[in-house]
């Protein structure tokens, strides 16, 4: 008899508790673009790449315990883990000094999962602001710059790391009269000068609050804020708690809980989506809080691999109403 796998669109353990998201949940299985791909039998897993909505048993639950109880048993030595704090934007330079052409990637689904994004380079949109946080190779900017049909488009890109903004102003489609590359610090004490206060009507955090230190939320979120408009968006996509590279960390790579340091420096923090509410909750309306669950196959060589990531839309209320 075939063993079934339990499958839905959001097991209990991920179901928010408080306010949730609601226009479309990239968990809904019905018409969502990779909701469609559910597996029911278990024997069928290797006969396509990718599977959604994978629920994990108990006895998958236990192990992602189990390694992380293992990481936490050796952590970061001590005398390191103030220097992967202080020099957090020059281990992102070398990153991006050894990898330079390499980030450039067509992200399909940010058009898919993002289409307020592609709605404001419409040729009819109006004038319209964009800000690319922690930028690196510029993998929102470029996608709008070169598809946008909307003259009044402006697209900002900023990074902490000064050799990210340099390969986004290198990049051949980086045009100073339609957009501005610059290094800025999303955690710093305020807003960037390039940026007036309430101006931008789109906030772009792709992969990048990961990398912040969870002492510094607070301070990223109040500077997130500040720069967009009422009625504004931020679009957030970011690792899921338990996502297969959290699982895969070996010993000494454990900085905080949920907290790691990559083997080339670079920090990454694994979210749930509890801890996106309660970052973003109190300042915005939750559109969406949606956990992305994927089960991918490497069909040549057997591999399973589960993939958890968190997709958020965030808006700021307009004067006078109250939050969603
Ligand atoms: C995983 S990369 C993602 C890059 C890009 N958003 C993407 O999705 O391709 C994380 C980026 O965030 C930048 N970053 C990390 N901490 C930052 C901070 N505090 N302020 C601004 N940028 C930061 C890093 O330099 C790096 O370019």
């Amino acid at each position: 008899m075939t063993k079934k796998i339990k499958f839905s669109a959001m097991s209990t353990a991920e179901q928010p508790k408080k306010r949730e998201s609601s226009s479309r949940d990239i968990n809904a299985p019905a018409n969502a673009p990779f909701g469609g791909r559910v597996l029911v039998d278990e024997s069928a897993v290797f006969e396509q790449n990718a599977w959604d909505h994978a629920i994990w048993d108990e006895e998958q639950e236990q192990h992602a315990r189990n390694q992380i109880a293992r990481q936490s048993k050796d952590p970061v030595p001590e005398e390191l883990v103030q220097k992967f704090h202080a020099d957090a934007a020059e281990y992102w330079n070398k990153f991006y000094t050894k990898n330079e052409h390499k980030f450039f990637k067509d992200r399909h689904w940010l058009r898919i999962e993002f289409p307020e994004l592609f709605q404001i380079i419409e040729a009819n949109a109006g004038e319209k602001k964009v800000l690319e946080i922690g930028c690196g190779a510029g993998n929102t900017m470029f996608p709008l710059l070169t598809e946008s049909k909307n003259p009044n488009l402006f697209v900002y890109a900023c990074d902490f790391s000064s050799t990210a903004v340099e390969v986004v102003k290198n990049n051949v489609a980086y045009d100073p009269n339609r957009g501005k590359a610059f290094v800025w610090d999303l955690t710093d004490d305020d807003i960037p000068p390039e940026i007036e206060p309430e101006s931008m009507d789109i906030l772009v955090l792709i992969f990048v609050l990961s990398a912040v230190h969870p002492d510094k939320w607070n301070q990223a979120v109040k500077n997130l804020e500040k720069m967009l408009k009422p009625g504004g968006l931020i679009v957030f996509r970011d690792y899921g708690r338990y996502d297969m590279a959290q699982l895969r960390f070996k010993k000494n790579r454990m900085l905080s809980e949920n907290f790691y340091v990559r083997g080339d420096g670079t920090r990454v923090y694994f979210f749930d989506s509890d801890e996106i509410f309660q970052m973003f909750g109190s300042r915005f309306t939750i559109e969406q809080n949606a956990v992305d669950r994927r089960l991918i196959v490497n069909r040549l060589r057997k591999i399973k691999m589960y993939r958890i990531w968190l997709q958020g839309k965030f808006r700021k209320p307009l004067p006078g109403q109250t939050l969603a």
